[in-house]
């Protein structure tokens, strides 16, 4: 378990992470997900201990993980694929990481077979492509056979095959009762990977729960309206704290009132609706909208 509890960052005048808390439990995969320059890889630095928090805690298993008591058989992470020595081969670079972690030898061709570079083993890492250098992480990562595992980013780079695969390993690590942290940037990816999301914007928490709620929040976003009283209903919408906007096909979009709410407006007015609609926002669309949401706060709150 991962417990994070008002962490903050700070670089100079940036604030990278701000009073984040948040809980990644086990058996589950977590996604953790935030635009470019949301905070995540800083928070992850801090989880593993790499960076110092300017503010706030984060535990791993109830201890900070900086003293790296049991360092790759506790936590196994991959933050950046490239971060490896070219002129070594595949299999000399986990030799060296098992030995420094006094880890057993045979585990090298274990994780190798199992992240699908068998073949490989004996390649500079040098001559690997991304997709190759991320499976190369990958395999670091489990060479401890660790009960927490972190991820940054680490469909970057795969072709669909590999995403598949990526996506039923971590399905598999967290069936197996493990904590897994996913970081993406793109909630696509997310959709079919993540059993819960920690969503940040701005290094500020903006949800965290499953990816079920999430969905739901979702539903109901967009109402389309059609009526030959559209004047009188738009008045009483935007009364009633809507956003009403008026499409070229002559419908009205309307957002911040759900569909039955309309309904029951207009009844109560006697005004006649011809259509009234909602859409379900992708969750895409709801990702971008509570993101925006939160750069916006962050850019009034900075003023
Ligand atoms: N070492 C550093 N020095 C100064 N600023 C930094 C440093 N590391 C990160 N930042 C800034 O902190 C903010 C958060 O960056 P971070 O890399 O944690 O975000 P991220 O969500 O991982 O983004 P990305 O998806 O682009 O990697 C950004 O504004 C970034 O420019």
């Amino acid at each position: 378990m991962i417990e994070a509890t008002e962490l903050t960052k700070r670089y100079g005048r940036t604030t990278a992470v701000d009073r984040l808390s948040f809980t990644v439990r086990p058996g589950v995969v977590t996604g953790f997900l935030g635009p470019n320059g949301a905070g995540k890889t800083s928070t992850l630095r801090m989880v593993l201990g790499l960076n110092q928090p300017s503010g706030g805690t984060v535990t791993v298993d109830g201890q900070p993980f900086g003293d790296r008591p049991r360092g790759l058989r506790h936590v196994g992470s991959l933050l950046d694929a490239h971060d490896v020595h070219g002129g070594c081969t595949a299999r000399a670079h986990l030799r060296a990481l098992a030995a420094g972690n006094g880890l057993p030898l045979r585990r090298v061709a274990e994780v190798l077979a199992e992240v699908g570079m068998a073949d490989a083993a004996g390649r500079r890492i040098g001559g690997f492509s991304l997709g190759m250098k991320q499976r190369l992480g990958i395999a670091a990562a489990l060479l401890g056979d660790p009960p927490v595992l972190l991820f940054d980013e680490p469909l970057n780079g795969l072709d669909p095959e590999g995403v598949r695969w990526l996506r039923n390993l971590f399905r598999q690590l967290a069936d197996e009762g493990r904590t897994v942290l996913v970081s993406s940037h793109l909630m696509g990816e997310m959709q079919q990977t993540a059993d819960e999301l920690i969503v940040i914007g701005r290094g500020r928490l903006i949800a965290a729960e499953s990816l079920r709620e999430f969905a739901a929040r979702g539903t109901q976003l967009r109402v389309s309206v059609r009526t030959p009283d559209a004047e009188i209903l738009s008045g009483l919408l935007e009364g009633a704290g809507a956003t009403v906007r008026l499409e070229l096909d002559g419908a009205y979009t309307v957002t911040g009132l759900p569909a039955d709410r309309i309904g029951e407006l207009a009844f109560a007015h006697g005004v006649r609706l011809h259509e009234l609609s909602p859409h379900a926002a992708s969750l895409e669309e709801s990702f971008m909208e509570l993101t925006t949401q939160s750069v916006e706060y962050a850019a009034g709150a900075a003023r």
